[in-house]
């Protein structure tokens, strides 16, 4: 049975998957995508010949993982390939066993093949006798044998959860899996399950025939299901008219509860189901108790449908939808293809509280004002605002900004981007060190680090940072007790940074020429703050300093 109290390790630790231990001399490097460049970072493990594994470091991870048995969906919105994107979604390592291979598509199943039992037995064999799993999940069983051949295996290979999606027939209408197996699932699989997640239809099959058309049948038809011995039973209320909320009702024995979310509007429901029940299976392996499981995975689901409205894949009536949402950050709504472009660096428009008050400018209109002008990136930093206003304000100048498809950084507060989805932050020597802010930001955030020092420029490059700003360049009263680097100074660091450069500090349009003339490559662009935020007119300020750049660039070319 699902215990609540287990406890999750996720210490330092590396666990080899036995196979690798067959090959000698393999030298596995587990790095990050976004710190390959980090020597300090990196794990590694060698493989001996004596085939034991060593680590640099001793400690070892056990990741959360489930097994997913299920068919394979060649138009991959369901199915295993829904249970490999939502496991890591959710991340969580997740092996499969493939039951069936069908040729399906938006438009519907054109073909279904299924994997011979003794082979679907040998997948099961090679994951259950080698990988520690924590839940299985299944999905299409195609066959009263294969619901035989897993029942089998669990009992040799107990494991700590079961989630039973009983796919019996595509959201296309198409058979998935005949009444036949219907007996299968009574006998052998209810009851050892430890949650059931039949839609009406599969629902209505498993209680002979019985009609569900309203939230008041299934809840009837949750209580019946769980008479058959099942722990939780999940009856998914997806096929309700679509006047409705999408309410699931989920009964535990005890307790009835009604599940209910918004219903999004939208084509893209295929492979709702088996994401579902692999968000659930994901949750119960990393701990969470079954209801909290099952309402985040509903939520899940919800989050990725509504992220997904607009998207168009295939030309049929159901399409997929987008499990990996989070890695994306709004990349299709905001129309930004790159997500860090070192000439964006430009023309950097820094916002100051303290001037726009003075000239009577709100955040939002002196940040458009810049944009329209010709600011090619802006950051917000505002040092005296209530995070509430902040994050508010930052809200307005992200819609300003991907209108004009010029990103948006927040100096400083990782937690404000984080909480407006802007495109990234700028942080100085004594804020959160990069290497952690590009940990909570993820691989696509744009990171920025101010620099005076060759050996800074280094550190923000070893730690993952995308560009470094490099000032004061000129003496200035923005900021206080601030170090003048001079140009000279300006010029060492761009020679030794691998990472874009932009010159801040003083920086305004009767002196940003020679500045653009240093004639150092990566020297992308400056930064300013006064130069246009310290005018009445922000618009003007800032076209005449984009004409000066334009023009010092130009000659330097
Ligand atoms: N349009 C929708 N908006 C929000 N949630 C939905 C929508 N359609 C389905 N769901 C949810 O997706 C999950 C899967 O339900 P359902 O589509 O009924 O399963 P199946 O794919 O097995 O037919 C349920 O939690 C359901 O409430
Ligand atoms: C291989 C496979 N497994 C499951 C489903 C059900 O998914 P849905 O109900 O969303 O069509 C499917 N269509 N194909
Ligand atoms: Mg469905």
């Amino acid at each position: 049975m699902w215990g609540e109290g287990f406890s999750l390790n996720i210490a330092l630790c590396v666990s080899v998957p036995q196979g690798f231990r067959q090959s000698k001399g393999l030298s596995l490097l587990l790095v990050n995508s976004r710190i390959n460049r980090n020597k300090h970072t990196r794990i590694f493990m060698e493989m001996q010949g004596n085939g034991s594994p060593t680590t640099s470091n001793q400690s070892t991870i056990n990741i959360p993982h489930v097994l997913t048995v299920a068919g394979s969906d060649s138009g991959a919105g369901a199915g295993i390939q829904a249970d490999l994107k939502a496991c890591a979604a959710r991340g969580v390592y997740c092996s499969t066993v493939i039951t069936a291979v069908t040729a399906q598509n938006t438009v519907g199943v054109q073909g279904v093949n299924v994997v011979p039992e003794d082979f679907v037995a040998e997948q099961m064999k090679s994951v259950l006798s080698d990988m520690h799993v924590d839940v299985v999940k299944t999905g299409m069983l195609p066959s009263i044998g294969i619901v035989k051949i897993l029942h089998q295996h669990l009992r040799e290979y107990p494991v700590r959860a079961l989630v039973v999606d009983p796919v019996m027939v595509s959201t296309s209408g198409d058979v998935l899996a005949g009444p036949s197996v219907l007996a299968g699932f009574r006998e052998d699989l209810l009851p050892m399950a430890d949650i059931i997640t039949p839609n009406l239809k599969e629902a209505s099959a498993l209680l002979d025939g019985v009609k569900i058309k309203t939230v008041s049948d299934m809840r009837s038809a949750a209580k019946l299901l769980h008479d058959m011995g099942v722990r939780n039973v999940l009856v998914k209320g997806g096929d309700l008219p679509d006047s409705l909320d999408a309410v699931d009702i989920f009964f535990d024995g005890e307790h009835l509860y009604e599940l209910r979310s918004s219903r999004i509007k939208t084509r893209n429901t295929h492979g709702t189901g088996c994401t579902l029940a692999s968000c659930i299976a994901a949750e119960l392996a990393k701990g969470a108790s079954m209801l909290e499981a099952v309402k985040v995975a509903k939520c899940f689901v919800e989050t990725a449908l509504d992220y997904s409205k607009e998207i168009f894949i295939g030309n049929g009536p159901q399409g997929p939808f987008d499990h990996l949402m989070k890695l994306k950050s709004n990349a299709h709504n905001s129309g930004r293809q790159v997500r860090f472009n070192p000439s964006d660096l430009f023309l950097y428009a820094v916002t100051d509280s303290g001037m726009n008050r003075r000239w009577g400018h709100s955040i939002s209109d002196a940040v458009k004002a810049a944009v329209q002008g010709g600011a090619t990136i802006v950051q917000l930093r505002e040092k005296d605002i209530d995070t509430r206003d902040f994050v508010e304000a930052a809200k307005s100048c992200l819609q300003i900004c991907r209108a004009h498809g010029v990103p948006l950084l927040i100096n400083d507060r990782i937690d404000v981007a984080l909480a407006c989805d802007a495109d990234g932050v700028h942080i100085g020597q004594s804020d959160m060190p990069a290497h952690t802010a590009r940990a909570l930001l993820g691989p696509e955030k744009i990171i920025g680090v101010s620099c005076k020092t060759p050996e800074q420029a280094e550190q923000a490059w070893i730690a993952g940072a995308d560009y470094i700003g490099c000032g004061g360049v000129y003496p200035t009263n923005t900021k206080a007790n601030n170090l003048t680097v001079g140009l000279d100074g300006l010029k060492t660091v761009c020679l030794a940074s691998k990472l874009p450069v932009v010159a801040i500090g003083g920086i305004k349009v009767s002196n940003a020429r020679p500045v653009m003339e240093i004639g150092v490559p990566n020297l992308k662009g400056v930064a300013v703050v006064s130069a246009i935020f310290d005018s009445e007119c922000v618009l003007t300020e800032t076209r005449k300093l984009h004409a000066v750049l334009t023009e010092a660039t130009a000659a330097v070319k």
